[in-house]
């Protein structure tokens, strides 16, 4: 496999091998990031104010994979020997004793004797909301069209000001919800959260409608009608707006409001339409908790991360326009190309420090179809999702 090509000893010419990997394991999937050097040395490596080279070019690669299956993920670390580098260090110094990788999220706890008995390897813990804010500030800062607005099906990029980028709001959707309001490099709080988030989605997902998987599951959303099932104003006012206090007779009133009146069983809604009510329902509750909490500190800027949103044009439009609807227009919701990898971001990059001066990113460049990443089997492609199939361009400089 010509990507597995970038590990090899690459012996005498480029003493410098690098393949740095840091986790994310979360309660519902595990993101992997990792780094490895030019193979072909294309480009010269960087070099310091006095123009010594000190540092390597090289990609950073992203994977994940269900947190259910950590096997699969721990064979993928032991195939493609990903935990060979450890830290940023020469090869000379790659000892065995120094075999750990940079961990966060729950499962960083929770699966830390699995990776020592199966690979031999221990996990160093990060804590989950300094990965997360250390991964968004890095993106935000560094990476090139990584925030966009979404609004009426039309994809925005913004062009991020570093020296305005504080205070905002970060919402990141994983199995749960955590809302951080970010005010500087490693300067934030937690200020809410909601269990209602991915997990609820996928979990009542699954049971309501016999998906086998979230793909499959967020595919059947796009032909699916909430109307089916949720009850709206008009279905209250007869047909009419509500416009004394601006609802509009197509507003949702209750989410599956009419699974009561109905007098059906599940079996008589089709699973396409649970699919879009329940997302609609997930996405317009969490939007609306956001601008709440933007409101509470005077924020205009929220970015939404993790997995749920999957680059989803329904789930970012119901969030966009939660929040627009709810602002008055006033506050902007922005989403992020990497937007479930901050966390493994944020792991990797603390392997220096928690300055982000190491890394410096060249350009995003997707990867030739034969690179991807063929053994993460999980994951088939949905449109706009960041699935392993690119990869950044970026150099590492020695501290
Ligand atoms: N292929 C997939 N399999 C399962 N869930 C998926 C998949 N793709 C997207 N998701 C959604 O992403 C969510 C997980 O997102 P993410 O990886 O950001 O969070 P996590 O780290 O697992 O959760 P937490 O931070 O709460 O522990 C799932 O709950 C689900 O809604
Ligand atoms: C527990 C975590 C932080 C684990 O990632 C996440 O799932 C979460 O933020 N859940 C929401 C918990 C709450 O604030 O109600």
């Amino acid at each position: 496999m010509e990507h597995n090509r970038e590990f090899e000893i690459d012996g005498n010419s480029n003493p410098i091998q690098i393949s740095r990997l840091a986790l994310d394991i979360g309660g519902s999937l595990i993101k992997l990031v990792y780094f490895s050097r030019n193979s072909g040395d294309d480009e010269d490596p960087p070099k310091d104010k006095v123009g010594v080279s000190n540092g390597v070019n090289g990609r950073l690669h992203f994977a994940k994979f269900e947190t259910a299956k950590i096997n699969d993920c721990l064979e993928f670390i032991s195939a493609n020997k990903l935990f060979l580098g450890g830290g940023f260090q020469h090869q000379e110094n790659c000892t065995n004793d120094r075999r750990f990788i940079k961990a966060t999220g729950g499962g960083a706890y929770k699966f830390s004797e699995l990776f020592k008995e199966k690979l031999d390897i221990s996990l160093e813990k990060e804590d989950e909301m300094d990965c997360l804010v250390m991964g968004a500030n890095f993106l935000l800062k560094a990476a090139n069209q990584e925030a966009f607005t979404y609004l009426n099906g039309q994809k925005e990029f913004v062009q991020i000001d570093h020296n305005d980028l504080y205070p905002y709001l970060l919402v990141n959707i994983g199995s749960g919800v955590s809302m951080i309001k970010v005010d500087g490099d490693g300067k934030y709080e937690r200020v809410s959260g909601t269990s209602v988030g991915g997990g609820t989605f996928w979990g009542l997902g699954k049971l309501l409608t016999k998906c086998q998987s979230f793909d499959e599951l967020l595919e059947l959303s796009h032909q699916g009608n909430n109307r089916a099932i949720d009850t709206l104003v008009g279905d209250i006012y007869g047909g009419m707006d509500y416009s004394k206090v601006g609802l509009s007779s197509t507003t949702i009133a209750s989410s599956f409001g009419k699974a009561i009146s109905d007098n059906k069983e599940l079996e008589d809604y089709k699973p396409e339409d649970i699919s879009r009510s329940l997302l609609r329902m997930i996405s317009n509750n969490i939007g609306q908790i956001s601008y709440l909490n933007a409101l509470r500190f005077g924020l205009k800027r929220i970015f939404f991360g993790g997995f749920f949103i999957r680059g989803h044009s329904y789930t970012m439009d119901t969030i966009a326009v939660a929040v627009h609807f709810w602002s008055k227009g006033e506050a902007k919701a922005m989403f992020l190309r990497h937007e479930g990898f901050l966390g493994a971001l944020g792991a990797f990059i603390s392997y220096e420090s928690p300055s982000l001066d190491n890394l410096v990113v060249n350009q995003m460049v997707p990867l030739p179809v034969n690179a991807s990443l063929v053994t993460d089997t999980n994951f088939d492609t949905l449109k706009g999702d960041l699935n392993g199939t690119e990869s950044i361009r970026c150099s590492i400089y020695r501290a």
